[in-house]
């Protein structure tokens, strides 16, 4: 059994991009910046943002964190993002979702430009996502697919089934994974909330990714032997004998799944260190198209 270790993986994503920023900067080009917008302070939003931060300060990027209060107004958290989208020093936009019930995320997604939308959820990405076109790809899939290829986990012609539809994870997976490219080529099965017969289906899979949110749900009589297993919840479960008084918890039970797939991912550790790689490289690309 393989483990997919996300933090070997990540690094040696973002060591080439550190290598290729240091390049440009050796070239007299400015450092490519990415800007992250925070509403509120939800604790899980606070340490994703915190890394990315994080990640661009080790690979040579500017970052810039806009904090704004969980009661701030659409309009203005709108208005900021046109200021950012105006910005002709910012390359790469993204706002921390979940956002406040009061603010609809999708007027939010559809403000950010599409040539700094380095999260890939305006419906320009998608809709050029779906048709094969190049575009910016969600940070999760894509930080899925660099971690198959990291780790050359052969894709060509297995099931994939995919549980979840969510428009950042599911969705642009099973698009990604049908795709024809190097770590594609699947036959991909979509399941979500009101599949019939999940069990019998995950079965089926040479490759599951599970994304649907639920602590341990994939349990090891839901996997083939030696299937690939790609966890992508990430749920802090309140724990009072652990030390931050939670757990982090993801959608598979790693622990008896671990002993009848051939690879699985670790939470922590596994596909959120990806998330974060696949952002820092669109990042990159968003700077380059911009300096070209
Ligand atoms: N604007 C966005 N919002 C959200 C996205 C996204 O891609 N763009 N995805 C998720 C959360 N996410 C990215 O922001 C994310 C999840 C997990 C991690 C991560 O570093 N995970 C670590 C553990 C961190 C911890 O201690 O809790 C790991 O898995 O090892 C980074 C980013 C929803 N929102």
């Amino acid at each position: 059994m393989q483990v997919l270790d996300g933090k070997i993986a990540s690094q040696s994503v973002k060591e080439q991009l550190r290598q290729e920023v240091s390049q440009l900067m050796a070239e007299g080009k400015r450092a490519p910046h990415l800007a992250a917008i925070l509403v509120g302070s939800n604790g899980a939003s606070e340490t994703y943002v915190a890394n990315k931060v994080k990640s661009c300060a080790e690979i040579g990027f500017e970052s810039t964190l806009v904090r704004l209060e969980e009661t701030v107004s659409e309009e203005a958290l709108l208005n900021t993002i046109q200021n950012l989208n105006n910005d002709a020093g910012i390359d790469g936009i993204l706002v921390q979702l979940p956002l406040p019930k009061h603010i609809s995320e999708q007027k939010v997604i559809e403000t950010i430009h599409p040539d700094k939308d380095v999260d890939g959820f305006h419906p320009n990405s998608v809709g050029k996502l779906v048709q094969g076109l190049e575009t910016f790809v969600p940070a999760t899939p894509y930080g899925i697919m660099l971690m198959l290829e990291h780790f050359n986990i052969s894709t060509k012609g297995k099931h994939a089934v995919v549980i979840g539809r969510s428009n950042i994870v599911g969705r642009p997976m099973s698009v990604l994974l049908s795709s024809n490219h190097a770590y594609g080529n699947c036959t991909v099965t979509i399941c979500h909330s009101h599949t019939a017969n999940l069990k019998e289906i995950c079965l089926q899979g040479d490759i599951i990714v599970a994304a649907l949110g639920r602590p341990e749900f994939v349990k090891a009589d839901m996997v083939k032997p030696g299937a690939v297993i790609i966890d992508v919840g990430i749920t802090r479960v309140n724990d009072a004998t652990a030390k931050k008084g939670y757990r982090i918890k993801g959608d598979v039970a790693y622990n008896e799944v671990a002993t009848v797939a051939g690879a699985i991912t670790p939470v922590p550790g596994g596909v959120g260190l990806m998330t974060i790689a696949g952002l820092m490289k669109n990042t990159l690309v968003a700077y380059k198209r911009r300096i070209s």
